[in-house]
């Protein structure tokens, strides 16, 4: 089967109708309508095989991982996703792989309602570039530039979990506990109702998925400030907490601050604000968590119960 052939049977059923699709797949660009009133969000995000998944990761988890990482960043941003691009590198045409592929996407791109409107398809190494597009009212995107000194720095959900689902990945235990780590790593949940909710109450917010000491400080660049972090307030799921005991404080702080894929909201919110933000995300049945505060001097410090700090060096994952 040639790449059009794999593209008509594996992600023409992706394509179903969205409003503002003008055109979509099968001329040399899709044309959509941004309705009046809203401005475009757009972002791009690639996972390549053995760099953002362990390479015997399920078909299904790929494709529902390379969505939702792209889906995490217009949470982010406050904003609501309609359309993407896929644009994908191939070994070989493995048609069990594609479908299962294919399934992945769709369950996340059907309950979301976002269409696909185009992409590329060529042979190479396994490697996923996703181009997300959605709508925000104008002027409501919520940005890492708009942090004020004396805002909460708060967490959706949990910390560390996909780390240490890579850190346990060849363990010979795999019970519940591990079972419900990997999930985390193989299939994060996008924010997106969270971060809707969050109009008009976050002064900022980024994603995480380089890890909260990293990312923060990209937020903290942004909005031209510095945080101080408790690491004893970090969020752990029931899983980590189990699968965690025997390690060290550091050892669980690098987790859940430095290894990244948590795919969880950073939010920074004033604290007359915070009762209100926690109602709004309980509702969506997801903790808000308070793990730091912003202040007016740059970089990053840890604050013990003793009052003591000491600064945080450790920068989030890099590839270079
Ligand atoms: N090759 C590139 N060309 C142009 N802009 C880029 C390029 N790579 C990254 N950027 C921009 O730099 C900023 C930070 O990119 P980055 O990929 O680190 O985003 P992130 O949201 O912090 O992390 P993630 O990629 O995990 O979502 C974004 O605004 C992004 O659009
Ligand atoms: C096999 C394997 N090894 C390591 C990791 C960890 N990891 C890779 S990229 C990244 C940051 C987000 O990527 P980007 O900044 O490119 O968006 C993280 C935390 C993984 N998920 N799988
Ligand atoms: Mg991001």
């Amino acid at each position: 089967m040639d790449e059009f052939g794999l593209i008509q049977r594996h992600f023409q059923d992706l394509t179903s109708a969205r409003a503002g699709v003008v055109l979509g797949i099968g001329d040399d660009a899709a044309l959509l309508q941004v309705p009046a009133g809203y401005e475009l969000v757009v972002s791009t995000d690639t996972l390549v095989a053995g760099r953002h998944f362990p390479h015997q990761t399920a078909p299904e988890a790929v494709g529902w991982k390379a969505l939702a990482v792209n889906l995490s960043d217009l949470a982010a941003m406050a904003a609501e996703p309609r359309w993407f691009t896929l644009a994908l590198s191939l070994p070989e045409a493995d048609e069990a792989w594609l479908s299962g592929f294919a399934g992945g996407l769709r369950a996340l791109a059907e309950p979301h309602r976002v269409a696909l409107v185009g992409g590329d398809t060529t042979r190479g190494s396994l490697a996923i570039t996703i181009t997300v597009l959605g709508l925000v009212p104008a002027g409501q995107a919520i940005r890492r530039s708009g942090a004020r000194v004396g805002d909460l720095v708060c967490v959706t959900g949990t910390l560390g979990d996909a780390a240490l689902a890579l850190r346990r990945l060849d363990a010979a235990a795999q019970g519940d506990a591990d079972l419900m780590l990997r999930e985390r790593l193989d299939r994060p949940t996008p924010r997106l109702a969270a971060g809707l909710a969050l109009r008009g109450l976050a002064s900022a917010a980024l994603d995480l998925s380089d890890g909260l000491a990293g990312d923060l400080r990209h937020l903290c660049a942004a909005s031209g400030l510095g945080a101080e972090l408790d690491p004893e307030a970090l969020p752990q799921s029931p899983a980590f907490a189990e699968l965690s005991r025997e390690l060290s404080g550091d050892q669980r702080f690098e987790l859940q601050a430095q290894g990244g894929d948590d795919y969880e909201l950073c939010v920074c919110l004033p604290p007359a604000r915070l009762a209100e933000a926690q109602a709004r995300l309980a509702a969506l049945n997801l903790p808000l968590t308070v793990v730091g505060l912003m202040q007016a001097e740059a970089g990053l410090r840890l604050r013990y119960a003793d009052g003591q700090s000491s600064p945080i060096t450790a920068t989030g994952y890099r590839h270079f």
